[in-house]
């Protein structure tokens, strides 16, 4: 099978790409008054080499492309070619990194639409209710449903409507459209729900957190709860549902589960509480859970005149 010219592995994409490094080498270069001789000194690299770079025909490696962004005093990012990037963006990022925590509050609310509300008005309109996340064999499914049950609230499975939506099971959507498909079905599955004026007890996929902006709108509409457990509760959870695809190469599956596990415990833990369910039972686990979401449902549904709908 041919591969088409624009695709991102064919040649003609790799030469546009180096063309385009090279042409922000050289126009950072030229903002920053650098002569290629002064920027091959303090880089230490050779003047032919930069002249190699800056018409495209370098394929630089990534610890030179690093000595010249240091010598242009420039962010290693801002020589890759990003595509159809906002032309404002250095100076979004810039500001952001120097913002406060109110500041970039106040600038996602701009961003999604929500400025002319004000920052009290988006946050009260936000409640949604809770959402559970965490780890495949968390407990997502089995206490939030308990957790519906009990305080009245309707109990939704992100997944199930993320396949009612498209007519596919996850799996078939992830084979046919890639995680990037999926991760965009999600964000509009999400975006439906938030639609929805009802209260939610709200369990997310595992890997929702991996979603900037999907994960950003659930801290923010949500009530957040991370269900936590060993990687060796989560694994024999998994196994005990009666899927045994991790028994096939046990180390690795084990290990594999780790590396998710730490790659995800920061942004799980950014969730507004911490349930750990190790060593528990279902229902001392869920015991737990509703002790823990009742003052805060009771303060924030009353907040949104919603009291006979709070536990
Ligand atoms: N303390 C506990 N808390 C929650 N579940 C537990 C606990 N102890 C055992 N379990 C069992 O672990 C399993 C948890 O599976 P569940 O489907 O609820 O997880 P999940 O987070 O929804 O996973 P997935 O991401 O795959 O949807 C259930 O079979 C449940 O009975
Ligand atoms: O943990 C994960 O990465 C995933 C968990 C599933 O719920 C799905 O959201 C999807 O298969 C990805
Ligand atoms: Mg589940």
């Amino acid at each position: 099978m041919s591969a088409l010219p624009d695709t991102p592995d064919s040649p003609d994409s790799d030469a546009s790409f180096l063309l385009e490094l090279g042409q922000r080498v050289r126009t950072l270069r030229g903002l920053r008054g650098m002569s290629r001789k002064v920027l091959a000194k303090v880089s230490g690299i050779s003047e032919r080499y930069i002249a190699q770079l800056e018409s495209g025909k370098g394929n630089v490696s990534i610890m030179l492309l690093r000595r010249v962004s240091d010598a242009l005093a420039t962010p290693l990012e801002d020589l890759l070619p990003s595509g159809d990037q906002a032309i404002d963006w250095p100076v979004i990022r810039d500001l952001v990194r120097r913002a406060t925590p109110v500041q970039i509050a106040h600038a996602k609310d701009v961003l999604s639409g929500m400025g002319r509300l004000g920052a009290g008005a988006r946050r009260a309109n936000a409640f949604h209710g809770v959402a559970l996340i965490g780890l495949r064999g968390a407990g997502k499914s089995t206490l939030g449903r308990i957790l519906a049950d009990k305080i009245g609230w309707a109990f939704v499975e992100l997944n199930k409507e993320i396949e009612q939506q498209n007519g596919l099971s996850v799996a078939e959507i992830i084979a046919l459209y890639g995680q990037e498909g999926f991760r965009r079905m999600e964000q509009a599955a999400l975006t439906q729900l938030l639609a929805r004026k009802e209260l939610m007890v709200l369990a997310t996929g595992g890997g929702i957190v991996s979603e900037a902006i999907t994960f950003d709108q659930i801290l923010s509409s949500f009530y957040t709860i991370w269900l936590k457990a060993e990687p060796e509760e989560h694994m024999a959870r998994v196994r005990g549902q009666g899927d045994l695809r991790p028994m096939a190469d046990d180390r690795a599956a084990m290990q594999e589960l780790r590396t998710i596990l730490q790659s995800r415990e920061p942004l799980y833990a950014r969730a507004s509480g911490v349930l750990d369910t190790a060593h528990l039972t279902v229902d001392e686990a869920a015991a737990k859970l509703i002790a823990m979401v009742s003052p805060v449902l009771c303060r924030d549904a009353c907040a949104f005149g919603l009291k006979d709908e709070a536990v």
